[in-house]
């Protein structure tokens, strides 16, 4: 058997989740007309142009360790896990449409760069409790 494994301990990474509001309508209304493939489009024309995409994605952000890996024999597939990842989604599943959802860490952080940000207040979290979130609301 071979025991190689890919996997890399990150001390301190920027996630971010990012959905597509109304995807599922979206890609129901596209099965039809070429069996998905513009959706396949539209998702690589989102990640090429990921910086001039809000408007139509939502982006939460949270910082943190977490580790990096490969995982499966017959489908292997990159992931990343960890506390920071999970808090991550729930900036994702708490979030508001048209805002940007971060963690009081990112905050800081982007505060001292001159970023634009407003207190959203303690937003109840699944297995956290109460967390201090913060909207990005412009750049420096
Ligand atoms: N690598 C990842 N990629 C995508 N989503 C992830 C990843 N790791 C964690 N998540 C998501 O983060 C969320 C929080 O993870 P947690 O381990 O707390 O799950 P859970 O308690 O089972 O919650 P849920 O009810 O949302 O599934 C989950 O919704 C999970 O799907």
């Amino acid at each position: 058997m071979k025991l190689d494994l890919y996997y890399q301990d990150c001390e301190n990474i920027c996630v971010t989740f990012a959905t597509i509001p109304n995807f599922s309508e979206f890609y129901i209304e596209l099965e039809g007309n070429n069996e998905g493939v513009e959706c396949l489009r539209l998702l690589n024309e989102i990640i090429a142009d990921f910086d001039n995409v809000s408007g139509y994605i939502l982006p939460c952000i949270s910082i943190g360790p977490a580790v990096a890996g490969v995982i499966g024999a017959r489908k292997p597939q990159y992931d990343i896990w960890g506390n920071t990842v999970n808090v991550a989604s729930r900036m994702d599943s708490t979030g508001k449409p048209d805002h940007i959802q971060v963690t009081k860490d990112v905050y800081s952080i982007l505060a001292e760069h001159g970023y634009v940000l407003e207190c959203r207040g303690m937003v109840s979290i699944k297995g956290k409790g109460e967390m201090l979130t913060y909207f990005l609301l412009g750049k420096p």
